[in-house]
C-alpha cells in the first residue's frame, strides 16, 4: 500500500492543552476518506497540521506529493470574478492546469464575469473547489467544504469530486458533521474523539466486522465486545465487534452511520 498521507505520534498542544495527540496512521493512496468526529476532535487541527499551516507539538505528518487544502472559509477575493480568481489562481501557482479549472468552473454552470460576491454559497464552493483543483493536487483535505450548503448542492458538490476523483485517482480526506453525506462516498473512515483516534480502517471491513444486534431488553448480553448499547423500555440495541449470532438476538451489518454514531457515543460516555 502507498501512503498519500503519514502520521506518526503526531500531537498537537494549545495553551488549553492537547488538541491531537498519539495520533498515527497511514491514508491509502486513491482513497475517499470520511474524517469524523465531535466538535472540538481535532479534525481541523490534524487537516492543518497536514498541510503545515500549524507546526506539530509531538511526532511528524508527511503527505507524499502535492496537497491542497478547502476550508470552511473559502479562500476567494469576493471583489473578484470568477475569470480574475482563476488567473489569481494560476499567478499563485507554478503547476496550474488552467483548461481543467476552467472546465471545472464551466461544469458548475457558474458565470465567469460574475462577481465572487454575488454568487450563493454552492457557486462559491465549485469556484473553491475549482481553484483548489487546478493545481492538479494528489491529495486534497477538505474542512467540512459542504456546511453552508444545501442538500440538492451539497449532493451537485459530492458528484462532482466524485467524478474527478473517478478520473484522476487523487485521494481525498473529507469531514463533515453531515453523516449522510458521507454514505456511499467514502471507503475510508477516519474517527476521532478528544484528540485520539478511536476507529479507522476501510470502510467495508469495518462495516463487516461489526453488528447490530437487537433483543429484549430481557435477554442477557451476548459475550462480545460491545461498543456501544441502548435499552428502550422494551428492547436492546448493542453494536459490537463481532459477526457471530447470538441466541435470541436479531443482527444486522451496520450502516457506516449507525457505526459512526456508535463509536462516538462510546467515546463521549468514556470522557
Ligand atoms: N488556535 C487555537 N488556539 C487554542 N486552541 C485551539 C486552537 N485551535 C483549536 N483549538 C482547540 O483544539 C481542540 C480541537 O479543535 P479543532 O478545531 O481541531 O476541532 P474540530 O474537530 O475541527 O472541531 P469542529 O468540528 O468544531 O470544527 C479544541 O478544543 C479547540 O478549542
Amino acid at each position: 500500500m502507498t501512503a498519500e498521507l503519514e502520521a506518526v505520534d503526531l500531537g498537537k498542544k494549545y495553551r488549553r492543552g492537547w488538541a491531537l495527540r498519539d495520533c498515527s496512521f497511514e491514508l491509502p493512496e486513491g482513497r475517499i476518506a470520511a474524517l469524523v468526529g465531535p466538535n472540538g476532535a481535532g479534525k481541523s487541527t490534524l487537516m492543518r497540521l497536514a498541510v503545515g499551516l500549524i507546526p506539530p507539538t509531538a511526532g511528524h505528518v508527511r503527505v507524499r506529493d502535492t496537497v491542497a487544502f478547502l476550508g470552511q472559509d473559502k479562500p476567494l477575493y469576493k471583489g473578484f470574478t470568477v475569470a480574475e480568481m482563476l488567473r489569481a489562481g494560476a499567478s499563485m501557482n507554478a503547476e496550474w492546469d488552467n483548461d481543467y479549472a476552467t472546465r471545472l468552473v464551466k461544469e458548475a454552470g457558474v458565470p465567469f464575469d460574475a462577481r465572487i460576491r454575488t454568487l450563493s454559497g454552492g457557486q462559491r464552493t465549485r469556484v473553491a473547489l475549482a481553484v483548489a483543483l487546478g493545481r492538479r493536487p494528489k491529495l486534497i483535505l477538505l474542512d467540512e467544504p459542504l456546511s453552508d450548503l444545501d442538500p440538492l448542492a451539497r449532493k451537485d458538490v459530492m458528484h462532482a469530486l466524485l467524478a474527478e476523483v473517478a478520473d484522476t485517482g487523487m485521494t481525498v480526506l473529507l469531514s463533515s458533521h453531515v453523516l449522510a453525506d458521507l454514505e456511499g462516498v467514502c471507503d475510508y473512515l477516519v474517527l476521532l474523539a478528544g484528540g485520539r483516534i478511536r476507529l479507522i480502517g476501510d470502510v467495508d471491513d469495518l462495516l463487516s466486522e461489526h453488528r447490530v444486534l437487537i433483543g429484549s431488553k430481557e435477554l442477557a448480553v451476548p459475550d462480545v465486545s460491545v461498543v456501544d448499547s441502548r435499552t428502550t423500555q422494551r428492547q436492546t440495541t448493542l453494536l459490537a465487534r463481532t459477526t457471530t449470532v447470538a441466541d435470541g438476538w436479531d443482527l444486522h451489518e451496520p450502516t457506516l452511520e449507525e457505526l459512526t454514531l456508535a463509536y462516538l457515543r462510546s467515546a463521549k460516555e468514556a470522557a
